[in-house]
């Protein structure tokens, strides 16, 4: 633990022994981060620039000059220049031959170009070691100091002196690197930035989607109908009643869409015999993206609670109550308490509170590095004793609504 924890630990690094001294291409918002960072870990840093005297304020310290002369002085060059601009380095090449050079590239799209971004400047330059990395890093977050989210990085290359190097500088700036191969690999670590929000993309729009069509089923249901039937203006219910409706309803049906294709795959493991062919592209796609169904379904719930928490204080609520007292005293009646009732609302709202609690677990466990610390057998306990919960709130919530 100690070792993993100075490894991430960007303060309690060693600097490199002899002050080694980098070269960064390009002086835009990486370039700036990385020398920053590579500054202060206690690199010196040379930065090349097509404009050397006009590239705008520095990391301190830094000395700027051409490509070719920034090129000649260092090892290890980092090249923070966008793809479509690489036709430059072929004029640098003489200067770049048997150094190491490191792409931080990303496409905006994914299969732009046939090859990889890595590929294409190892194409380039044959006499150079190219290293792919960094790429899943942002300036933004070298600035402030990575997160966890940002402190994988992905490398890749031919020449394992070349990687070693590059996996050095890495974990002296504090970043944790995990070897993906050879520089055939450079795609796949190409995509992962793009990876992180089509996940999110289906399940909002089931979300959305789901949520426009109760909503306008129950409007027309419940109010439009009470207009048009009985001539009455009930639509301040839209607010609170109606929404209260939905989300509980979006909620199941997100957190059923997050465990039935889990079902659906094993199913068809079953039927097949075999676990070791491919799922259908559609059943891909959706396994993948249950967590973030989930996640949703966990929030709609939230929103119900909220929601219903909410209910004593309305207005409407408090009108209704005093109404009927007031009714009761003009008629000289008394209602009587009855124990099965108070039994029913009160089951129906700690079994409500302990399924959200449970529901809140899970959706904690299904982080990353909540979920690393579980093992599989209280991961599932977890599960299990939710779907519990849920299907005794829903019987008392049956049981008990008039
Ligand atoms: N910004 C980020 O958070 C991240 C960026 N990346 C990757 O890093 C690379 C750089 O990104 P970023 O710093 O944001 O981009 P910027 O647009 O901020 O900077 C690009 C730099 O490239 C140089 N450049 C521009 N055009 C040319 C050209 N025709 N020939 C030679 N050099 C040129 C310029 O430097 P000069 O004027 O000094 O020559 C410019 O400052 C990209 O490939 C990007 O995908 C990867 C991960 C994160
Ligand atoms: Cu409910």
């Amino acid at each position: 633990t100690i070792l993993t924890c100075m490894s991430l630990c960007p303060l309690g690094m060693e600097p490199p022994p002899e002050r080694e001294l980098l070269c960064i291409f390009g002086t835009g918002d990486l370039g700036r981060s990385l020398g920053q960072r590579l500054l202060q870990t206690g690199y010196r840093v040379v930065y090349g620039s097509r404009r050397p005297h006009s590239c705008g304020p520095l990391p301190p310290g830094a000395q700027v000059m051409s490509h070719t002369e920034a090129a000649q002085l260092a090892a290890v060059v980092i090249v923070c220049v966008h793809r479509e601009h690489y036709d430059f380095m072929e004029e640098v090449a003489p200067q770049l031959k048997g150094k190491v050079l490191v792409d931080v590239s990303n496409n905006s799209k994914k299969g732009l170009y046939p090859e990889s971004n890595a590929e294409f400047l190892q194409s380039l330059i044959p006499a150079a070691s190219v290293v792919k990395a960094f790429n899943t890093v942002s300036a933004w977050s070298l600035q402030n100091g990575p997160s966890d989210a940002h402190r994988q990085v992905f490398l890749c290359g031919d020449k394992a002196e070349a990687k070693q190097k590059v996996r050095e500088l890495a974990t002296r700036l504090g970043l944790s690197v995990l070897d993906r191969g050879s520089l055939s690999a450079a795609r796949e670590v190409e995509d992962f930035p793009l990876q992180l929000f089509p996940e999110w993309r289906l399940p909002l729009c089931i979300a959305t989607g789901l949520t426009g069509f109760f909503f306008f089923y129950l409007l027309i249901r419940d109010i439009i109908y009470a207009y048009v039937e009985q001539d009455k203006d009930i639509s301040f219910r839209i607010m609170v009643s109606l929404a209260n409706k939905v989300f509980p309803i979006v909620s199941l049906i997100m957190l059923s869409l997050c465990y039935l294709p889990g079902v659906m795959a094993a199913i068809l493991q079953l039927y097949r015999g075999t676990k070791y062919r491919r799922f259908p592209d559609w059943l891909d796609h959706w396994m993948l993206c249950r967590k973030q169904l989930g996640l949703l379904a966990l929030g709609f719930a939230f929103l119900h609670v909220l929601y219903t928490l909410l209910i004593p204080i309305r207005y409407y609520v408090r009108y209704k109550i005093r109404e009927y007292t007031v009714l009761q005293i003009r008629e000289n009646k008394t209602e009587v308490f009855d124990t099965t009732t108070a039994w029913y609302t009160d089951s129906y709202f700690s079994v409500g509170i302990l399924g959200f609690a449970l529901y809140i677990l899970l959706g904690i466990t299904s982080l990353p590095s909540v979920s690393n610390a579980l093992s599989w057998r209280e991961f599932k306990n977890v599960m299990c004793l939710r779907s519990l919960y849920f299907s005794l709130y829903y019987r008392t919530a049956s049981a008990s609504s008039p």
